[in-house]
């Protein structure tokens, strides 16, 4: 539960709110806080050199120009103009600063003479990091640093077995969350009923020294360039940013909501949400989300219900990072498998170069990575296709393609990209069995029967007929002639022979787990149960 404090215990005369993936100024557990216990509540936001600067970009190639490109930087801008304006009409002020956050907030704390600094925890190993260093910089100045949970419904320990550990196995934590879950976690903070206590600028910031700079730093945005980004194509998608864009999306989709089970798995249908992104900026807050999916789950609703199981994965896996942070540095949940032996070298770089740019030759693994390339967004099951595929067809390290998708995804999020990619590789907690390699083709068929996903990302074989479409070498020379493809011309051959490499996966799994490989494929391994055939997402 986080710390409640006291309506009529101003403690504190000036407080400063540090935003950083929480962009919004409604149902904000620091903002609540900070203006329930200071006189006055200013808000900053950095944008932190530390991030930014170690960001590739999203370009195939170099830019000319050297700017890169990444359209969560664009994102995370228009959603924090957004917010300022929103402050403001509240009567508050966000100073936007471009730094090193851990140097810029205790030296703006300082400057601004507050007494304490609010946040929002974030439990990623470097964001844990980052804070302890602030903790210490703001205590030795005489401030406090206090933070809350915000960005989940249940953290760290608040769900755990009955024998006080975390839960590695998702349906049991499934089953205590939904127990534990009331009104009380559920409920909005009420920032407006505070908002009085929001300031603009204070007159300390016209000072020198150290705080010199400050009157006038509060006035413009940095611009994307100033930042090093270059413009990319967010506008023509369709993610508005902001709280605004993010209620739009969820009105929307609550409309669908009772669908949400039937669709969710079919990449050429509008089944889920979108709101990844938003969740991941905290345009949205996780509780405006879960109240109303919740209610309507209570009262019979099959796709709300599926719906809230997919928020409490997202619950369940930051949960696992924070009791298992080496999990977000490289190792695998399971230790056993950091010693299986991947493809290396010249033959395997080019496999992942094949695979990151959509030219497997499969052609739903490569409408997968081009909707990841040119949109950001990649649909769960192709998220699940497409990896399992880099390291159980390709043979490749799923942290190579867990590398990519960080890269990549517009809602890039530590805890579910690592727990997807140990899912996917059966190297983590509650993962696919190692013995279970999804077959490319029949999750084409199954899941893009017409191939209407097909055709939108790999135009190269959309004359193709349906049943062709999902495994284009199986059509006949004139098949392909009718069609105008040329194999090897116009689209790849496979990279790999799906049943071969599937041997070989097995291979390479089955001396991992000192066992041979199971024969037939569904028979279970000596010494272990059956496995349970759950389709999750
Ligand atoms: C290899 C792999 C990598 C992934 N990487 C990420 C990632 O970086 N960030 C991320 O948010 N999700 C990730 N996921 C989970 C899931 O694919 C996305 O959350 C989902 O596709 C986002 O689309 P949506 O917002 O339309 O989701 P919806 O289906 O509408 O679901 C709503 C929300 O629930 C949460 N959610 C849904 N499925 C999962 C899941 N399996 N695990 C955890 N949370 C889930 C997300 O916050 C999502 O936005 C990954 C899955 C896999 C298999």
């Amino acid at each position: 539960m986080p710390p409640i404090l006291l309506a009529v215990d101003k403690r504190y005369a000036r407080g400063l709110v540090w935003l950083r993936r929480d962009l919004r100024a409604h149902d904000h557990a620091a903002l609540y806080h900070a203006l329930r216990s200071c006189q006055e509540v200013l808000c900053v936001f950095v944008f932190d050199r530390a991030i930014l600067d170690a960001l590739p970009g999203q370009d195939l190639q170099p830019r000319p120009d050297g700017l890169r490109s990444d359209r969560r930087v664009e994102f995370i801008l228009a959603s924090v103009q957004a917010l300022r304006e929103r402050l403001r009409g509240m009567g508050g002020e966000l100073l936007v600063r471009h730094a090193v956050a851990q140097e810029e907030i205790p030296k703006l704390a300082r400057a601004l003479q507050v007494q304490a600094v609010f946040a929002n925890r974030d439990d990623e190993p470097q964001a844990l990091e980052r804070d302890a260093q602030v903790l210490g910089a703001l205590a030795n100045a005489g401030i406090s640093f206090h933070t809350f949970k915000d960005h989940c419904i249940f953290e760290r320990d608040e769900v755990m077995t009955q024998s006080r550990t975390p839960y590695t196995v998702f349906t049991p934590y499934k089953r205590a969350w939904l127990a534990k879950v009331d009104d009380f976690y559920l409920k909005s903070y009420p920032v407006h009923h505070h908002a009085q206590a929001l300031m603009r600028m204070p007159e300390v910031a016209a000072g020198g020294g150290e705080l010199a700079g400050l009157a006038t730093a509060h006035e413009a945005l940095p611009t994307l360039q100033a930042l090093g980004f270059a413009p990319t194509n967010l506008p023509s998608l369709q993610i508005p940013a902001g709280t605004e864009g993010a209620a739009a999306m969820f009105e929307r989709f609550f409309e669908r909501i009772d669908r949400y089970d039937k669709t969710r798995d079919y990449p050429a249908v509008r089944g889920p949400s979108y709101l990844g992104v938003h969740l991941r900026f905290g345009t949205v807050s996780i509780r405006e989300l879960a109240a109303p999916a919740h209610q309507l789950a209570l009262q019979g609703n099959s796709g709300a219900a599926t719906w809230v199981s997919e928020l409490i994965w997202r619950d369940f896996y930051l949960q696992l990072l924070s009791h298992h942070p080496q999990v977000g540095q490289g190792k695998s949940f399971k230790a056993v498998y950091d010693r299986i032996h991947w493809h290396q070298g010249k033959h395997a770089d080019a496999l992942f170069a094949a695979w990151c740019e959509g030219r497997t030759g499969y052609p739903l693994v490569d409408a997968a990575m081009r909707q990841l390339l040119t949109t950001g967004y990649m649909h769960n099951r192709l998220r699940m296709v497409a990896a399992s595929f880099l390291c159980k067809d390709l043979g490749l390290d799923w942290r190579r393609g867990e590398a990519w998708f960080a890269q990549h995804l517009n809602d890039f999020e530590l805890a579910s990209n690592n727990g997807g990619w140990q899912w996917a590789s059966s190297s983590g907690c509650d993962a696919q069995p190692w013995f279970r390699i999804f077959n490319p083709v029949t999750q084409s068929e199954r899941f893009d029967a017409e191939g209407k996903f097909i055709r939108r990302y790999v135009p190269e074989v959309a004359a193709l007929p349906d049943k062709l479409i999902h495994a284009p070498w199986r059509a006949s020379p004139l098949e392909l002639e009718a069609a105008g493809i040329r194999l090897g011309e116009h689209y790849p051959q496979p990279l790999v022979d799906h049943a071969q490499a599937r041997e070989a996966s097995l291979a390479r799994y089955g001396v991992v787990r000192g066992t041979e490989a199971p024969e037939p494929f569904a028979a279970k391994p000596k010494g272990q149960k059956s496995p349970r055939r759950r389709v999750r997402g």
